[in-house]
C-alpha cells in the first residue's frame, strides 16, 4: 500500500499472507480474505500452479513469530475458469482456497464479510485497502500491515477515457485515483474493506490491478474484482467442495 499507515494489530483480522516456497525458504507474495473457517478469498492472478503455497493467519509483522498466528497448508485451490491470464482485462481474477484444516478463531483471527449480491457502492464512498504490498513502486513490500482509506471511484467515474476507460468493467470496482494512495505489487488478492450502513465491515473488492505507470498515478485507481458480482460462483464452489 503507497502513502498507508501501520494498523492496529489484528484489527482486519480476516486478512491473510499468501506465501510461496522458494529457495527453502517461503515469501509473502499476495493478500487474501479468510470468508469461513476453511475457505480463503485471493485473486486468480495470485495463483501459480508450479508454486506451493501457505496461508498464514493472524499475521501483523511479517519478519517476527506472533502467538496467535498460524500457516496453514490448501487442501485445493480453485481459480475462476473464466480467468485469463493473458486477458487480464476480461476480470474473473478471484480464486478460492480450501485450507487443510479449518483456523481457530479468535481476536486475531475472524471470518470476513461478503456483500450482498449486485451491491454498488457509490462514487467516493469511503473504503479501506489492507495488505502488506510494495509501500512505493518498485519499493519494498511493508513489515507490517497497512492500511489506508481509498474511497470508491464508481464505474462512470473509473470508465473515464482518461481514467481507465473500457479496461474496467462493471464486474471490477475502483478506489482511490488521486496519485497519492493506492494498493501495490502485493497487496494483489488482498480486501477492499467497506463499513455498511448497519456497521458492520464487509470485504467488497480483491486487488487486481494497478497501472503499469506507477501504483499511485493519477487517475488510474486501483482496480478490485468486485466481490458481489461472484457470490454465486463462490456459493457453488464452498457448497460443491
Ligand atoms: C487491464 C489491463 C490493461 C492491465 C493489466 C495489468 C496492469 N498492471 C499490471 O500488471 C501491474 C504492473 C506493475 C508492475 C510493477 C509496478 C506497478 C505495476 N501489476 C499489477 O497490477 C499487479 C499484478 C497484476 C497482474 C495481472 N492482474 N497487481 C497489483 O499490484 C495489485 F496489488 F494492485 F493488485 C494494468 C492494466
Amino acid at each position: 500500500v503507497v502513502n498507508g499507515v501501520d494498523a492496529k494489530p489484528h484489527s482486519w483480522p480476516w486478512q491473510i499472507s499468501l506465501q510461496y516456497e522458494r529457495d527453502g525458504e517461503w515469501r509473502h507474495t499476495c493478500g487474501g480474505s479468510l470468508i469461513a473457517a476453511n475457505w480463503v478469498m485471493t485473486a486468480a492472478h495470485c495463483i501459480n500452479t508450479d508454486f506451493s503455497y501457505r496461508v498464514f493467519v493472524g499475521k501483523h509483522n511479517l519478519v517476527e513469530e506472533e502467538a496467535g498466528s498460524k500457516a496453514i497448508l490448501p487442501e485445493k485451490i480453485f481459480v475462476h475458469e473464466k480467468w485469463s491470464p493473458i486477458f487480464v482485462a476480461f476480470g474473473n481474477d478471484i480464486a478460492l482456497i480450501k485450507l487443510s484444516e479449518p483456523v481457530t478463531l479468535s481476536d486475531q483471527v475472524q471470518l470476513g464479510c461478503i456483500p450482498a449480491p449486485g451491491t454498488l457502492l457509490t462514487n467516493l464512498y469511503p473504503c479501506y485497502i489492507t495488505g502488506w504490498g510494495r509501500v512505493y513502486t518498485g519499493g519494498p513490500i511493508a513489515d507490517k500491515l497497512q492500511q489506508a482509506l481509498m474511497p470508491v471511484a464508481d464505474h462512470a467515474t473509473c470508465s473515464q477515457s482518461d481514467w481507465w476507460g473500457i479496461a474496467v468493467r462493471t464486474s471490477m470496482v475502483c478506489a482511490g485515483g488521486d496519485g497519492i494512495v493506492a494498493g501495490c505489487n502485493g497487496d494483489s488478492g488482498g480486501p477492499l474493506n467497506c463499513k455498511n450502513a448497519e456497521g458492520v465491515w464487509e470485504i467488497h473488492g480483491i486487488a487486481s490491478f494497478v497501472s503499469g505507470l506507477g501504483c499511485n498515478y493519477e487517475k488510474k485507481p486501483t482496480v478490485f474484482t468486485r466481490v458481489s458480482a461472484f457470490n454465486s460462483w463462490i456459493d457453488q464452489v464452498m457448497l460443491n467442495n
